[in-house]
């Protein structure tokens, strides 16, 4: 397996989507065929197709044990499927590491808050910054790399609405804003296909309505998939929908065709 393949997707991506857009077609970003995976004997994942296209914004709701983290992992590269193939903007990544499908654009955030507690919320920005073009030793430019990555990091901290909060310890601020902080380590990336997993999860009314605000005011350049539970706030970002159960797919299609399907109802609504 090559481990340090081709230059990242983006830039020659977006030429592709433009071009596309020009020509009046709808460009698949995530294309993903036959997935599966089992843990021992259970098979958690069981042939999901899913395919997203630019700017789209994907909904993935099931109940619990659905398999929904479990095909983020396979997406994001924390495990490896048993079969089928998980393609980014035409490219294979399928058996490609994490560390390789970050770099070609995939980010994601996670259900439990995974950030530097003692350091600085500038500081965590950086470190996601870094993450995509690593500091090199290089004295002369060193002082200067570290002013422009302060000065890029202060940027998305304005755009998540935390600017001022900038140089306090993460352990001083409150659980909304270190979800909005972890979107703003995961959208630092630049990603192409941006994986939000449970972005309202734990959330107070107001804060579920600022990290709402947040997350719909995210570029179309930018294509999301999400799981969340909370039907109320993901509905109004959503414009796909993909109900999963038992790990496979039972239907998907526009917000309006899968809330009114029945098989949702019985499924996961409830009712
Ligand atoms: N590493 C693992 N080893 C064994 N079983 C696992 C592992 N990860 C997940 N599972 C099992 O796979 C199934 C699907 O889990 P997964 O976390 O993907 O579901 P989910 O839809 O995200 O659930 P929830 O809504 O509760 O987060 C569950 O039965 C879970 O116990």
């Amino acid at each position: 397996m090559r481990t340090r393949p081709w230059r990242p997707i983006r830039s020659r991506w977006r030429r592709h989507r433009e071009c596309e857009r020009r020509e009046g077609r709808s460009v698949t970003v995530l294309d993903v065929q036959g997935l599966t995976k089992s843990f021992g004997g259970l098979k958690v994942t069981r042939g999901v197709d899913l395919a997203l296209e630019a700017g789209e914004r994907h909904l993935i709701i099931g109940p619990n044990g659905a398999g929904k983290t479990t095909l983020f992992n396979l997406i994001a590269g924390d495990l490896s499927a048993d079969g089928g193939s998980i393609r980014l903007a035409g490219r294979d990544l399928t058996r490609h590491p994490t560390a390789v499908r970050a770099r070609q654009g995939i980010a994601r955030t996670f259900q439990i808050l995974t950030l530097f507690g003692r350091d600085t919320l500038v500081h965590n920005v950086m470190l996601a910054l870094m993450g995509r073009a690593p500091l090199r030793w290089r004295p002369w430019g060193a002082l200067r790399r570290e002013q422009d990555l302060r000065r890029r990091a202060l940027r998305q901290l304005e755009a998540v609405g935390l600017a001022d909060k900038a140089d306090l310890p993460l352990e001083q601020t409150s659980y909304g804003e270190k979800r909005r902080l972890e979107i703003a380590m995961a959208l630092a990336q630049q990603p192409v296909l941006l994986l939000l997993d449970e972005p309202f999860a734990g959330l107070s009314a107001e804060e579920r309505a600022t990290v709402h605000a947040l997350l719909a005011s995210v570029s179309r350049e930018i294509t999301v998939l999400m799981i969340e539970h909370d039907m109320d706030v993901a509905l109004a970002l959503a414009d796909r929908i993909t109900l999963l159960h038992y790990g496979e797919v039972i239907t998907a299609g526009t917000r309006s065709e899968v809330v009114d399907d029945p098989r949702t109802r019985e499924i996961y609504l409830g009712h």
